[in-house]
């Protein structure tokens, strides 16, 4: 029997346990209907998961990965679309109400949704095929290796011309973007004047780091500001040229010539980031955080000289449900940056299907965060790695739904590469 790619590596007796139901794919005309934005309800919901947590880790014990749930065709490799999802944290572990709601494959990731539907208990297995899962246990190394294998395309060879690649991490606050772009950040530092000094070539590079931060006007949200993390958060002003490499005025870029220099740059970015206490995370980022590692020719000296390609390493700022923002009631600076954040997302999204789906006209213009990055959209040469994050966390399933689908339509749309399954619950309450 043909195995679905991404169960072959998995031994019958590793794989989880049949379920019985229905199995259904999700078509994309029916998706809103069905996936409401998490609400008050979702509250409800959460206590429901906790009340009758037994029945639903027993239901989640009992899973089997559809045997039909990957053929597809094969895409190109532009895009490469990943998810992780954290371990749990140790007071988390303790907790009773707080079983783990998520399963993985090296390619499926499966959020296990137990709900109370008409007075009976049901669990929805609702899986996503993606090109990479990094499962729990996954280091950050696991992450490099595959994000390396798109980045190394910026690097110039004497036979091949260098093309844009773009990194972007994208999830709900709290789920591990910034802990996996500093590790792939620290370890592509490591990494890339090797990857330099087997190109042969002879080219220099040059870091900056900016972050978007909502701009308002009085209670209104206006235009983003973008900030020069190497200048005290100055105001930074960009143009774009006809290629579509953006060109940030004002900003400083620091050539690095060894890894120590490049680490040292990309950890003073980070830690000069806008963060914010939440109940959520003790450290949330409250702005988009970018890295332009720009490849130029060695002969050049001038900042401004001729840029050959760009590493953009992107940690999206977390995105909030309603029930998030409903713990921030009152305080109106955190609602404008939410806002002004979720719009961006929203818009990034849109972008990103509009260059995967090859259309001529992309809404980049609609937010700074997408003009920013315009050259991930335009140039058909780019290659982008987007990995959404996730936890397993009863109360984070609505969230972590959410991100795996605005994370795979990117690439495909959402009947190939998401399967849905119910299984009705003994209980009838
Ligand atoms: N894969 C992981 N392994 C171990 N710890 C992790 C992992 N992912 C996240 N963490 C821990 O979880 C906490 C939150 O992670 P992190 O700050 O990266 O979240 P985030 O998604 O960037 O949140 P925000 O959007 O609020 O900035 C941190 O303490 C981090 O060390």
């Amino acid at each position: 029997m043909n195995l679905p790619h991404g169960m072959g590596n998995l031994r019958h007796d590793q794989r989880p346990k049949v379920s019985q139901g229905s199995t259904r794919r999700i078509s994309s005309s029916s998706r809103a209907k069905r996936d409401p934005e998490p609400s008050s309800s979702a509250f409800s919901k959460a206590r429901i998961r906790s009340t009758y947590s037994d029945i639903f880790t027993n239901a989640i014990s009992r899973f089997l990965l559809p045997i039909h749930v990957l053929p597809r065709a094969e895409t190109s490799d532009r895009f490469t679309i990943c998810a992780r999802v954290r371990p749990f944290f140790e007071e988390e572990t303790l907790r009773n109400d707080i079983y783990d709601c998520v399963s993985t494959t090296n390619e499926t990731v499966t959020v296990h949704v137990g709900n109370l539907h008409l007075n009976k208990l049901e669990m929805k297995h609702v899986t996503f095929h993606f090109d990479n899962i990094f499962g729990k246990h996954s280091s950050n190394q696991d992450v490099y290796n595959v994000v390396q294998k798109t980045i190394i395309h910026s690097i110039p060879q004497r036979d091949r011309l260098p093309v844009d690649s773009t990194v972007f991490l994208y999830g709900k606050t709290g789920t591990g973007k910034s802990y996996t772009i500093n590790g792939i950040t620290q370890l592509f530092a490591h990494d890339v004047f090797t990857f330099i000094e087997n190109s042969h070539c002879d080219i220099r590079l040059g870091i900056s780091a900016i972050e978007i931060v909502a701009g308002t006007k009085g209670f209104i949200v206006s235009k983003d500001n973008v900030c020069d993390l190497y200048n005290n958060g100055a105001l930074v002003c960009f143009r774009d040229d006809a290629e579509g490499t953006v060109h940030l005025r004002g900003a400083k870029e620091h050539s690095c010539n060894n890894s120590t220099q490049m680490d040292a740059y990309i950890k003073a970015a980070k830690n000069i980031r806008r963060t914010q206490a939440t109940a959520r995370n003790s450290e949330s980022s409250r702005s988009h955080l970018i890295y332009f590692i720009r490849i130029r020719k060695a002969a050049d000296q001038l900042e401004d000289g001729e840029i050959l390609s760009t590493i953009t390493f992107v940690d999206l700022a977390g995105n909030e449900g309603k029930q998030d923002s409903l713990n921030y009631k009152g305080n109106s600076d955190h609602i404008k940056d939410s806002t002004s954040i979720n719009r961006s997302l929203s818009s990034l999204q849109d972008c990103i299907r509009a260059a995967s789906a090859g259309s001529k006209i992309i809404p980049f213009r609609g937010t700074t965060l997408t003009r920013l990055l315009k050259g991930c959209f335009y140039s058909k040469e780019s290659k982008t790695v987007f990995i959404g994050t996730i936890s397993g966390l009863p109360m984070d399933i609505e969230q972590s739904i959410s991100t795996l689908k605005y994370t795979g339509l990117i690439k495909w749309p959402m009947e190939d590469f998401t399967i849905e399954q119910t299984v009705k619950l003994n209980g009838i309450l």
